[in-house]
Order: structure tokens, then C-alpha cells, then sequence
């Protein structure tokens, strides 16, 4: 397996964020957490994280850019505590050519440069919100590990992009855990769906097998609108 949790669980002071709950995701899988805003979804990943840290490439709802620095340096931070002091002193003003071509490929993959067009040097404040998040997906596969995890990681860019962009993560990485408010994204790009709310898993199925009955549940604030967008993907 690539992931597991034995009995853990989040609590604050008599709040419980995660009730004790057992889970276990297979090499392989594609998985994407769902359910109401508050349900514990970034609570979920954070313990997940927890339990595996030096396996998990982890990108955050928000993706905590240095504005000041260069898309280059904010990329580069990925690997930060992998490399040791003088380098990282170094790389602020000579990055090594090895590092460089991996960072300009990585940008270039996900659309924010072209090959010929170094948009490495420009500072990351003046990026938009969606490729600021591209750079957030950037440092986390310059992370090079086989898990992702990640909170909300595509939800600052349109539909077409966010598939291409689920579709990189999932190929750059042996197993992928992510958040996601998007049901029908969540359907069509992952493999089994895990639905939680108030802190408990009260779903866990292959995405081909989620029921109308199964969203009704997890969603009751949307039921009384039954055009509600989140129930387009098993109608
Ligand atoms: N540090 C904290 N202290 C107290 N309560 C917290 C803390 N962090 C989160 N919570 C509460 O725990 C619950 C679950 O939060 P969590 O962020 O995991 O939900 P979520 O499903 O990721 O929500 P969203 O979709 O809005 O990001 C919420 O009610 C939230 O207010």
C-alpha cells in the first residue's frame, strides 16, 4: 500500500476535525477527497501527511509563493530542505544549469513559459492566481516523490486546464490524493472517490459506482436545487 492510517484522528481542544478512522490507498490509485465546505477534506490530508512525510510531494490550497522571487527560486523551494545551506545560498544567485532545465521543463509542461521564452527570472507576484497555483503544482513535482497530496491543487484555473493539470500530477506521480470541490472533475479524473462529512468517511467507492443518492447525502445544503452543478456528473 502507499498510504494508511490506523486508527488516527485530528482533534481541537473537544473538537474532533477527523474522528479515529482506518484507511488504506493502494500504489496506483487515484483518489479524490469530496464533500461541503468544513468537512474535513484539508484535516484528512494533513493527517495523510503526517503519517508520510518524506514520501509526499504536498501542495496547499494556497500555494504560499514568495512574491518577491523569481518563478525560478519559488520552484526551486520544493527541494529547499533536501539540499544543503551553501546551495540553496548559492542557487539565489547562480543557479546550477542542472536545476535551471528541470525548472524551465517543469514550467514549460504546465504552460506558465515557453522553451524560448524565460519567464523563469519574472517575479512571482506578477503571475495571475491560476498560474500562481500552476507554480504551486510546479514546486510540488520538483518535490520528485511518488505520493501527491494536494488541497484544492487546481481550483484557481478553468475546467480544460484543470483536467490537463490533474493529468500531469497523475502521470509524474505513482499515487495521488486530492481534494477537490469539483465533483465532476473529481469523476473524471480519479479512480475512487472518498466522501467525508463532519470528520467521518461516510463514502468510499470507484468513481463509475457514485450515486445521485450517494452526493444527495454528502451535499444536503445543494438538494433542493437539483440543476446544483455538483450533481451533473451521475446525471
Ligand atoms: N486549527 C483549527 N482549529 C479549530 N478548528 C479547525 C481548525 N482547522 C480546521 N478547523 C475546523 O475543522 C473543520 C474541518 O476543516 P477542514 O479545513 O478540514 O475542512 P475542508 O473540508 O477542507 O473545508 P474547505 O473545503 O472549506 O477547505 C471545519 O469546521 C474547520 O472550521
Amino acid at each position: 500500500m502507499a498510504l494508511s492510517l490506523d486508527n488516527a484522528s485530528l482533534r481541537v481542544g473537544d473538537k474532533w476535525l477527523i474522528e479515529p478512522l482506518s484507511l488504506t490507498i493502494n500504489h496506483g490509485e487515484r483518489v479524490a477527497l469530496i464533500g461541503e465546505s468544513g468537512a474535513g477534506k484539508s484535516s484528512l490530508l494533513s493527517l495523510l501527511r503526517q503519517a508520510h512525510e518524506s514520501q509526499v510531494a504536498w501542495c496547499p490550497q494556497a500555494p504560499a509563493l514568495v512574491p518577491m522571487l523569481s518563478l525560478y527560486n519559488n520552484v526551486y523551494m520544493g527541494q529547499l530542505h533536501q539540499r544543503p545551506l551553501w546551495k540553496n545560498l548559492v542557487n539565489l544567485f547562480k543557479p546550477a544549469a542542472n536545476d535551471w532545465q528541470q525548472v524551465l521543463k517543469l514550467a514549460t509542461d504546465l504552460g506558465l513559459t515557453q522553451p524560448d521564452n524565460h519567464r523563469l527570472t519574472q517575479s512571482a507576484e506578477r503571475f495571475s492566481g491560476g498560474e500562481q497555483q500552476r507554480i504551486g503544482i510546479a514546486r510540488a513535482l520538483f518535490q520528485k516523490r511518488p505520493i501527491f497530496l494536494g488541497d484544492e491543487p487546481v481550483s484557481a484555473v478553468d475546467e480544460k486546464h484543470a483536467k490537463q493539470l490533474l493529468s500531469q500530477i497523475a502521470l509524474a506521480h505513482d499515487t495521488v490524493v486530492v481534494a477537490l470541490h469539483d465533483v465532476e472533475l473529481a469523476t473524471q479524473c480519479c479512480d475512487r472517490i472518498i466522501g467525508l462529512k463532519q470528520g467521518k468517511v461516510v463514502l468510499d467507492c470507484p468513481s463509475t459506482e457514485l450515486s445521485a443518492q450517494q452526493l444527495y447525502s454528502l451535499y444536503p445544503s445543494h438538494q433542493h436545487r437539483s440543476d446544483s452543478p455538483i450533481f451533473e456528473s451521475v446525471q
